[in-house]
Parts: structure tokens; C-alpha cells; sequence
């Protein structure tokens, strides 16, 4: 199993190219089973869960093809095209051995069930950061109609005879996922629905953005209400998926950790506006640029910020363990509450090994600032946890070295690469 090797003490000088969203590549690979048409998506990242929903939508009938190598353009240098046909839906069944891996793969229940009448799902795995219950699913395709069993260990929904119908909804909790995928059913519903206390979440007004674009009625993404009309088919479209703000945000954070000067390119400082602000509390000058950001802290230490999680446009719970990463080195006591998953700080004892000091009370943590890290073997638990030792071991004394980093490859694109070229000692080793 891969390990990352980190040796500490050097700023971080040069460009990193961010990737497009993990987040938003995923529901939007996910749209395409709803047409017969071609959805062809630009900017996706190369990841471990994107490389497992190909193989899931390869199962349900999905053609899929890949653009070979084009001419490099700035900031664009990993991204991938590719297209994605689902002529006909060869099987309704989405099997536990492909969607216990990974939580979003569970959202093709919305355009099976929408195109199909019918869809067998596994309930889904994912990261362990919380329970995580799928009620909210439920509740918002049954308003649609759809008929919902539960029934060893997998989700069977059926739709009336005549389709789906639209309907008014409205969340009792936010969620990202049911929001995506209530979204996307509706848009082969009959009639109009009105999802009410909906994800604000960039990665949804991506999704309508492209559902849009694929011949759908949707409007109000991005706000607390959407409104989609239904339409009786969906043709393919072209969709660019926009850029990874949890993944700016990493590398915004390492660099306040690190010290020195980068420049995030093909990104866009209006997707994480309460991120960037807690960042420069913290003591960076964060500035926009033509396509981008450039981050850096010369001399300063890092302040003391308090967050609290929330959803969007609150700060986002996918930085938290990042934020926290941070604060260890910071020059007083922080608190960070978690108010998005119950379990969300299994990075705590991990940070802890390298000499934090932080102690926990329900859903907040106290982080008492430390002069000096000092490098240890730390084990990844969760994806944005892994990466939070990562910013911790760029200013560790000595070799942290991170196992189990099959978490961190399900959503960062080259993470050592990106590190190294700014100048940071980051080796992966493979055994
Ligand atoms: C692939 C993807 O985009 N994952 C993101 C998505 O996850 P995901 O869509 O799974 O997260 P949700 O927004 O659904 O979860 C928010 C909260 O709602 C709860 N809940 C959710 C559904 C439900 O049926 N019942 C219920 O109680 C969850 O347990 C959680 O406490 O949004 C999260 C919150 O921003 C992010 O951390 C994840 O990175
Ligand atoms: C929690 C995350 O992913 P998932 O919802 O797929 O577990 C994440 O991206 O931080």
C-alpha cells in the first residue's frame, strides 16, 4: 500500500493548477444516464472515485471514452474530456460491491429511477465521518411518487405508471446529495417541482448549470428554492466542470502553513469566500488573479481563528481538518465546531502524534497552538483528514510519513507532484 513521505521546513514558492470538482464531476458524470444522447465533460480530474463511477455507469450500460493527450494549456495541464453515453440502461441494479466504496455513486438512484421507472441500489458507503442515513432521499422521491422499499440492504423505488410527477419539497436538513439527486429526477418528472431549503452548494448550480444545458427547465439553483420544469427528454451537451474550491482551499492552507508564494490557478476566489476570509484571519494576504489566486505569508505567524462548519456559504466541513491542520502552529487557542457530521475529527489523535494539542468537547475542538511539530508515522482515516497531516507535515520537523493513502487519492490530483514543484520534500512510496 502507497505511503506519502513528508519532510518538513521549506515554504512553498511556484503555480499549482487546480483540478475540477470531485464534487461536482461526480453528480455530473451521474446526469448523463438520464439522455441517450453524449454528455461530454471537460475539466474532470483524474481520481480514484471518478475511475469507480466509470466502472458503475459502465454497469448500467454507460459507453465511455476518453480524449487522448491534447496540447497543454496554463492551468490546465491534468484535466480530462470525457464522454459519456448511455444509449440504452442495461441493468437498474447499482450492486453493493461497486457503491459501498464510495457515497456518491448511490445518487444514481435519481436518473434510474427518472428514465428507467425503476432502480435497485445498494445503500451507499463513503467516507466514516458520521452516519450519514439516506431519509432524505426517500422522503423527496416519494413526494415524486415513487414507491420505496428497503429491502436487504439495498433501496428498491419505483415509479408510478406514468412517470414521476412533480411536486413541492422541502428539506428538513440541508443535503447536498438529496438536493443533487431530487434535481435531477425532477427533470424527467411530469410537471413542476419546487425543492424548498436546498443545497446552495457551488457543485449544485454546476449540476443545473449542465442539466440545463442537456435541455432541462431549471431555475433558482444556488438559492434556498429551486423550480424545475419537466421535460419529457434530455439531449447531450458539452459541460466544463468548474474548479475544486475544497482543493483551492488545501493548498491556500498550506501555503499560509508553509510560508511563501503561490499563485492557484484556474480557480476563482468567489467559489470559498468564507474560507479565503479565515485564512487571512489566520494571517496570509490572499489576492485574485486573472484566473485565479495568489497566496502567501512572509514573516507573520499564524493567528488564532475560530469556524464553525455550516453549509454553503457557510465555511465547509470538506476544510475543516485542513483549518485545523493550520491552527496546531497557530499563536494562541482556536476553536473549530463541526456542526455538518458527527464523526469528523478522526484526525485529531493522528495530529496529535506530530504534538498538537487539541482536545475535544462534543462537536468542537480546542487547538492550543504549538511552537514546533515534530514529524511521526500518522495514518490517513478520511480524505480531507489525510491531507490536514499533509499540511502539518510541510512544517514538521523531520518525516511525517502518511499510510493509507488510498483516502487521499480518492480526491486529489497529484498531490506530491503539485507540492513538489512549489518546493516541498513530498515523496510517494509504493511498497
Ligand atoms: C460527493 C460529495 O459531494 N460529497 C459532499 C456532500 O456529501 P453528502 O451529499 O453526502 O452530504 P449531505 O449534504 O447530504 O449531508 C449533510 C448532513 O445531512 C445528513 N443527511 C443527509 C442525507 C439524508 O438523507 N439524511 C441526512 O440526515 C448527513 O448525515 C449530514 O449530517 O456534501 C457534504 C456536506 O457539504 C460534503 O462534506 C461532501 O464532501
Ligand atoms: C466526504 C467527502 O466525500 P464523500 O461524500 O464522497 O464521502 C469529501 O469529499 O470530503
Amino acid at each position: 500500500m502507497d505511503r506519502i513521505r513528508i519532510r518538513g521546513g521549506n515554504e512553498l514558492h511556484g503555480t499549482i493548477p487546480i483540478s475540477g470538482a470531485k464534487n461536482a464531476a461526480l453528480p455530473l458524470m451521474i446526469a448523463s444516464l438520464l439522455t441517450d444522447d453524449t454528455l461530454t465533460l471537460e475539466n474532470v480530474p483524474h481520481l480514484a472515485d471518478v475511475e469507480q463511477l466509470i466502472r458503475i455507469l459502465g454497469n448500467h450500460g454507460a459507453d465511455i471514452s476518453v480524449n487522448g493527450r491534447r496540447e497543454r494549456q496554463q492551468g490546465d495541464s491534468y484535466a480530462r474530456t470525457i464522454h459519456f453515453t448511455s444509449r440504452n440502461i442495461v441493468d437498474t441494479t447499482a450492486p453493493y460491491e461497486l457503491v459501498s466504496k464510495m457515497r456518491a455513486s448511490f445518487w444514481v438512484l435519481g436518473p434510474l429511477l427518472a428514465r428507467e421507472g425503476k432502480a435497485r441500489v445498494s445503500l451507499p458507503g463513503g467516507c466514516a465521518i458520521g452516519t450519514r442515513p439516506v431519509d432524505l432521499f426517500i422522503e423527496g422521491l416519494t413526494a415524486l411518487g415513487a414507491e420505496i422499499e428497503i429491502d436487504g440492504g439495498y433501496i428498491n423505488a419505483t415509479a408510478p405508471a406514468g412517470g414521476l410527477v412533480g411536486a413541492r419539497y422541502v428539506f428538513p436538513k440541508v443535503s447536498v446529495g438529496a438536493t443533487h439527486v431530487l434535481m435531477m429526477a425532477a427533470t424527467l418528472a411530469k410537471g413542476t417541482t419546487v425543492i424548498g431549503n436546498a443545497a446552495r452548494e457551488p457543485e449544485v448550480v454546476d449540476l443545473a448549470n449542465c442539466l440545463n444545458a442537456m435541455g432541462a427547465k431549471i431555475t433558482g439553483a444556488g438559492s434556498s428554492t429551486i423550480t424545475i420544469e419537466g421535460v419529457t427528454s434530455l439531449s447531450g451537451a458539452r459541460h466544463r466542470v468548474l474548479p475544486d474550491r475544497i482543493e483551492t482551499g488545501t493548498y491556500a492552507m498550506a501555503v499560509a502553513m508553509a510560508g511563501g508564494d503561490v499563485v492557484l490557478e484556474n480557480t476563482d476566489v468567489a467559489l470559498l469566500d468564507t474560507a479565503l476570509e479565515a485564512i487571512r484571519r489566520a494571517g496570509a494576504e490572499i489576492t485574485p488573479t486573472n484566473n485565479g489566486l495568489r497566496v502567501y505569508r512572509n514573516g507573520g505567524g499564524i493567528k488564532p481563528v475560530d469556524v464553525v462548519t455550516d453549509p454553503y456559504p457557510g465555511f465547509p466541513t470538506d476544510l475543516q481538518a485542513q483549518f485545523m491542520g493550520l491552527m496546531t502552529r497557530s499563536s494562541g487557542v482556536s476553536h473549530i465546531t463541526e456542526t455538518i457530521f458527527e464523526n469528523r475529527f478522526m484526525h485529531v489523535q493522528e495530529l496529535a502524534r506530530l504534538g498538537a494539542k487539541i482536545s475535544l468537547s462534543g462537536q468542537t475542538a480546542k487547538i492550543e497552538g504549538v511552537p514546533r511539530l515534530k514529524g511521526a508515522p500518522v495514518m490517513a482515516t478520511d480524505l480531507r483528514a489525510s491531507v490536514s497531516l499533509v499540511i502539518a507535515g510541510l512544517v514538521a520537523e523531520g518525516d511525517t510519513m502518511v499510510s493509507r493513502v488510498y483516502h487521499l487519492d480518492r480526491g486529489f490530483e497529484r498531490l506530491e507532484e503539485k507540492l513538489t514543484r512549489c518546493g516541498a520534500e513530498v515523496e510517494r512510496v509504493s511498497e
